[in-house]
Order: structure tokens, then C-alpha cells, then sequence
């Protein structure tokens, strides 16, 4: 298990992070999502121990990133949010001088490197400089990298920002195989359909303050909102307002109510007998993106 506790961090007046306490089963694969400037990396950065001047701890399999920082990088594979890879080294090459930073060797090195390059699919890439790679390329070799010596917890930071979709698919199919071995993974980002898609744990972090955690059907459950989706000619808010709370949007109405099926029942049953046709009729389901938005009033997308 990871648990957080009580971590703060200050870089002179702005503090990045404040009190943030919540722990990460083992095995779990655990999305920590937040606005840029929330802190994500800063508390990336204290777990891997790359920062240690903070206050609190965090224990990782019971082990404290305060006093036994160097056992704990053993069992941890870390991909930073920029890329860190030798450029003019080939994909083999790097891998070779990753492993070797990781203590391995001989034999079991070059099985890892087998192994590792047809997980991140760069086999027949082997032996081409990674100045020739683009850029999902490279984001796969460093993931390659960080999980060479077979960690226990795979940290990843924002590894999809500025990739192609077919690269993000292809971190999403390794992120599923490490989670199918048994790994933990923490994987960081503000992209809330990634984090929906492949985690089954969440942290919300904003300004610097872990504003919800715990499993992905519990956040999503705690704050389900049923709604109506409707777009049709001839109907006024007042008329949808029986049914439940009526916001007007853009292009229709939402009309959230308790029960959606039985509502949207309701509501065909007067169109038809008005003679009102909808061009659009729809359940809409909570999605991880409003609840953030919900909780915070922040906006997770970039705006660029
Ligand atoms: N080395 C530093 N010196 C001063 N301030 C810093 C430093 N690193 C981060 N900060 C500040 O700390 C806050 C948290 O930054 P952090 O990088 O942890 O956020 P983040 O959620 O990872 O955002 P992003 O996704 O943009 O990296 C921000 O206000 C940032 O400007």
C-alpha cells in the first residue's frame, strides 16, 4: 500500500501541496487527475524521491520515502513528465544504460530488453536512434526504461500529452498489462476520460489540496447526477420543469432528475400525445470531468 500522510510542500511562498493524506491499495491502478500548477508532480517527485525536503511522509509498501529513500527507488519505475532518454543512443542502447542504472546485467538484461521492447511494440525499432523516433516513440522506450527492473509500483506523469492516438493506445494496452501482473500503478494527468477509461482508483488534487479519493465507483456513485438530455421544437423550460430541475443549454434543455429511465418514459409518452418530435433524446451520465468541475469550479482542460 502507499499511504500519504500528511504531506506538504512549499517552493517559498507558493505551496504546492498541503496536507494531502490518502493511501493507494497495492495492485490498484490509481489516477491522480488536477489542473496543470495542482501539484501532481510535485507529490510524483516526493514518492520517487526526487524531492526530499517536504513536510510529513509517504510510505510505500511500508517503507519511508524519508528514511529508506533508496530502497524505495528500487522498487519503483518512475517516467518523469518530459522525456529523459540518451538521443543519440539507439532504443537497445538506452535500454541497456537504464538497466544498467537499475543493477541489472548479463543474461537477465538482455532477456529484459527483449521482453521490454515487445511490450512497448519497438522490437523491430531495436536498433535505430532515438533522434529518428517520434514523439509516442519515445514516450513508449521511456516507459520501457522505468519498468526494465520489474517494479512493483509504475509511476507515470502526464505520459500522454502530445501524443498520437495510436501511441496513447499503445501505453494504455502496456498500463493494462502491468495492472493484469499485478503491479501498481499511479498514473497522473488531467485528461479525465484517460483516467476513466484505465483506473479504478482516483485523487482529485486542486491548489495544492486533495479535494476527493477512493475507488472509481465510489467518487463516481457519491456523486452521480442523472440526467436528460433533450432538443426538440415547441418545448419551453416550464413545460420540462415538472419533470425535475431544467437548465437550458446551447443546443436543448438537461432536465436532471432521480430516476432517468423512468422519467424519459414520462416524457415520451407527452411528446407523442402533443405531437412533439425530438431531434435528440438522451441519458447522460456523470462523468469524472463534471464532478472535478463540480467540486473545485476548475476546469481541467487546457485552454491552448
Ligand atoms: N521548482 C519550483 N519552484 C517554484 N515553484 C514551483 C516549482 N515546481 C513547481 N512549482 C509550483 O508549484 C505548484 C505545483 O506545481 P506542479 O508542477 O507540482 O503541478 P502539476 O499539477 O504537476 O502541474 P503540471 O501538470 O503543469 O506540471 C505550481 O504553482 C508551480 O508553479
Amino acid at each position: 500500500m502507499i499511504d500519504a500522510q500528511s504531506v506538504s510542500k512549499s517552493y517559498g511562498s507558493v505551496q504546492a501541496l498541503n496536507n494531502l493524506q490518502f493511501q493507494i491499495d497495492a495492485g490498484s491502478c490509481f489516477g491522480l487527475v488536477g489542473p496543470n500548477g495542482a501539484g501532481k508532480s510535485t507529490f510524483i517527485k516526493i514518492l520517487v524521491g526526487i524531492l526530499q525536503k517536504f513536510d510529513g511522509d509517504i510510505q510505500v509498501f511500508n517503507k519511508s520515502v524519508k528514511q529508506r529513500r533508496l530502497a524505495v527507488k528500487n522498487f519503483i519505475g518512475y517516467v518523469p513528465q518530459d522525456i529523459c532518454l540518451e538521443e543519440f543512443l539507439t532504443a537497445k542502447g538506452n535500454l541497456i544504460y537504464f538497466g544498467k542504472l537499475y543493477g541489472l546485467s548479463g543474461e537477465h538484461l538482455r532477456k529484459r530488453i527483449h521482453t521490454v521492447l515487445d511490450q512497448i511494440g519497438l522490437t523491430d525499432k531495436a536498433n535505430q536512434k532515438v533522434t529518428e523516433f517520434s514523439g509516442g516513440m519515445k514516450r513508449s522506450l521511456n516507459i520501457g526504461c522505468a519498468i526494465l527492473h520489474q517494479p512493483s509500483l509504475v509511476v507515470l506523469d502526464e505520459p500522454t500529452v502530445g501524443i498520437d492516438p495510436q501511441s496513447r493506445h499503445a501505453i494504455f494496452n502496456l498500463i493494462q498489462q502491468l495492472k493484469e501482473k499485478g503491479s501498481t500503478v499511479i498514473y497522473s494527468s488531467h485528461y479525465m476520460e484517460e483516467v476513466e477509461q484505465i483506473c479504478n482508483s482516483v485523487g482529485f488534487i486542486d491548489k495544492g489540496k486533495l479535494v476527493e479519493h477512493g475507488s472509481m465507483q465510489h467518487v463516481l456513485n457519491k456523486h452521480r447526477n442523472a440526467s436528460i438530455f433533450i432538443s426538440a421544437d415547441g418545448i419551453s423550460k416550464e413545460e420540462l420543469s415538472v419533470y425535475g430541475e431544467t437548465i437550458e443549454q446551447k443546443n436543448g434543455f438537461t432536465v436532471n432528475c432521480d430516476d432517468p429511465l423512468l422519467t424519459m418514459g414520462k416524457m415520451v409518452e407527452q411528446f407523442w400525445q402533443n405531437g412533439i418530435n425530438p431531434e435528440r433524446l438522451e441519458l447522460s451520465h456523470t462523468r469524472l470531468e463534471d464532478i472535478f468541475f463540480y467540486l473545485t469550479g476548475t476546469q481541467l482542460r487546457d485552454n491552448g
